[in-house]
């Protein structure tokens, strides 16, 4: 076997259930895993997914670029953008606009609701589906160089409601239960350029490879260990958390929950990072307060994590049972491994009220 010999996915190849369109080197790109010789997912969906995947490929190369200094740097202020969304900078809004063009070119998308934008943008009549975005998570980050993230979720279009008019059908579009989601992804700007994504059936991760342009599949049916020993959390806030949370994270860190051995701490403060450690190492990523989106942040990720076997709560109910009322409702998510997540639950009270909107 070629180069690809050493992963993950070249050992399964010919397992049940992997697609035929793993090569003979083991190498298969994320165009020919949803194809027709792997998941066989429908044909539109592929070229929406292409248009994606050539988005996320310019966002990576922008955030990596030298030349994005100034574009990392705050315009206006959280004032100017409505209570319901943080000042944007540069470049969250130029990752809105390149992830809008290569909708619009799809060809196959009725509406886009982004955090980046009031209200939801209607692109096509008669585009099959709908994408909601957070187009670059985690930019607060980006002065630093520290890891940020593009989520998407994807619904189909209701057809039943074409003939209301434009903004009234577009929010109804947009406000869909995350149980109708039918793919999301989030794509990792880190040391790897890393693509997950699931389409209902199984979780799996594709790695950008810089010489061929091409995301290759190196994480197929990721499962996300049962425990982890991992929590991640701004606990800076402890002594804004309900008790229930601090009883919590006081226990696992001295090692007297039911696994018995001493959680660590890692928190990136970059949701799709933090995730992503999440779904390799297993534990819980957590935000208590009312802060991560539910639209654009919770419903995507809870799909991915449930179908990589673990669990999205806002601390008491699953996710993706939640109808959003607003674009932008804000919620406490808890993303992670299921043993973890359940002991976390017991406790009850772990959903942070006190909200005072901290500085950094
Ligand atoms: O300030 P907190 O509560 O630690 O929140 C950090 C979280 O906010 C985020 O930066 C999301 O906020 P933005 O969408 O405003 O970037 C996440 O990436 C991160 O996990």
């Amino acid at each position: 076997m070629a180069s690809l010999s050493g992963f993950r996915v070249g050992s399964q190849k010919g397992s049940a259930g992997s697609p035929s369109s793993i090569g003979d080197d083991g190498s298969c790109t994320l165009m020919e895993y949803v194809g027709k010789r792997g998941l066989n997912v429908e044909d539109d969906l592929v070229v929406l997914l292409h248009h994606i995947q050539y988005a996320c490929k310019r966002i990576a190369a922008l955030v990596a670029s030298p030349f994005n200094q100034s574009l990392g740097k705050h315009v206006g202020s959280s004032s100017d953008v409505g209570s319901d969304r943080d000042a944007p900078k540069p470049l969250d809004i130029v990752s809105n606009e390149i992830i809008l063009s290569s909708l619009q070119k799809s060809g196959k998308v009725a509406v886009m609701a982004s955090e980046e934008n009031d209200a939801p943008i209607w692109i096509s009549d008669d585009g099959p589906y709908v994408v909601v975005t957070d187009p670059l998570d985690g930019s607060r980050n980006i002065d630093a160089s520290i890891p940020t993230g593009t989520i998407f979720g994807i619904y189909k279009r209701f057809d039943e409601i074409d003939n209301l008019p434009t903004e009234e059908k577009a929010m109804i579009n947009s406000l869909q239960s995350g149980r109708r989601l039918v793919a999301a992804g989030y794509v990792l700007y880190s040391s790897a350029t890393i693509l997950c994504a699931t389409f209902g059936s199984g979780t799996h991760a594709f790695t950008l490879d810089h010489s061929t342009g091409d995301f290759i599949l190196t994480h197929p049916n990721i499962k996300v260990p049962p425990r982890g020993q991992i929590y991640s959390v701004n606990d800076a806030r402890y002594f804004d958390w309900p008790e229930g949370l601090r009883r919590y994270i006081d226990t696992v860190r001295q090692g007297k929950g039911i696994y018995p051995k001493k959680y660590s701490a890692r928190y990136i403060c970059s949701l799709v990072a933090d995730l992503h450690r999440t779904l390799m190492y297993g534990g819980v990523a957590m935000n208590p307060r009312n802060h991560l989106r539910l639209v654009y942040e919770a419903n995507p990720l809870s799909f991915i994590v449930e179908q990589a076997g673990g669990r999205g709560s806002d601390g008491k109910n699953r996710i993706l049972a939640l109808q959003p009322a607003q674009l932008h409702q804000r919620l406490p998510l808890f993303l992670g491994s299921l043993e973890d997540m359940e002991e976390l639950e017991s406790y009850g009270d772990i959903q942070q009220k006190v909200n005072p909107g901290y500085e950094v």
